[in-house]
């Protein structure tokens, strides 16, 4: 199988001294292509400090991470945009959708960015924003549409280029549980049809349970990890909250 990012011994520390807080703590794992894997774990665990250092938005104290064998801990800061543009793939919890474009021009945002030709780009958004189930909005603005539908657009945003890795930090946290539904089963059919690489951060075991493997941290390390193999979502969300029950309670982990 092929690795598509190699994390060796990752390392973030903030402060120092008495201070010291080792918020990643000596991370190793490797994410295979089209794999489709959550990383849980209490408040303060680690979790957004290691998907900030993979997404290149801090940079690691110590370590390696390697994205298609190159250690993006070492490029330079001039082109770190352009790297991001044509690597990566963001859906975070707060859209982050230009309100001053309509739904179809924050999608292909980054192919206008690129250059690439106007009627190839109108053709990608229309076929992906289809896939998504939003084709009927692509007109209208962010601010005229529902909070699901601004997710499955940040989300038709963050693959339209087809990135190398997708990384999503609680996509679900501000959906209700329809429109969570909705988007999991949209980022899994991308995952099984289009071979797409998804890594998650989400403190919810129902979104943890629509992925492939979940990887438990605890005061910056790896805890545990576990695989849903042939199980049905419901078995691996019941075994996904036993482990969260170990770390310390429910409670602990939102
Ligand atoms: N900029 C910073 N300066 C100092 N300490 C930080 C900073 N960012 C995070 N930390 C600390 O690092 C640790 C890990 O934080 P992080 O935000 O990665 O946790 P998390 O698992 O994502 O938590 P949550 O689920 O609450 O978002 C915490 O102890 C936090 O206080």
């Amino acid at each position: 199988m092929e690795r598509i990012l190699e994390i060796k011994n990752l390392e973030k520390y903030y402060g120092s001294g008495e201070i010291l807080t080792k918020a990643v703590d000596g991370v190793t794992l490797s994410v295979f292509k089209g794999e489709f894997l959550a990383i849980m774990g209490a408040s303060g665990s680690g979790k957004t400090t290691l998907l900030n250092c993979i997404s290149t938005i801090d940079s690691p104290t110590g370590g390696e991470v390697l994205l298609n064998k190159r250690d993006i801990t070492k490029i330079s800061s001039g082109e770190l945009a352009k790297f991001r543009r044509e690597n990566l793939g963001f859906v975070f919890q707060e859209y982050n959708l230009l309100d001053a474009l309509t739904v179809e021009e924050n999608i292909g945002l980054a192919l206008v960015i690129n250059r690439e030709n106007k009627g190839v780009i109108a053709q990608k958004v229309k076929e992906i924003a289809y896939l998504l189930g939003i084709d009927d909005v692509l007109k209208k603005f962010p601010y005229e549409i529902s909070g699901g539908q601004r997710q499955r657009c940040a989300c038709a945003r963050a693959i339209i280029h087809n990135p190398t890795l997708i990384l999503a930090d609680e996509p679900t946290g501000s959906l209700d549980s329809y429109s969570s539904r909705q988007l999991m089963s949209t980022l899994k059919s991308l995952n099984e049809n289009n071979r797409a690489t998804i890594l998650t951060v989400t403190h919810d075991p129902k979104t943890a349970s629509y992925c492939q493997r979940v990887l438990f941290l605890k005061d910056g390390k790896i805890f545990n990890e576990l695989f849903r193999g042939e199980k049905n979502q419901m078995k691996f969300q019941l075994e996904i909250m036993d482990i969260i029950a170990l770390l310390g309670g429910e409670d602990n982990v939102v």
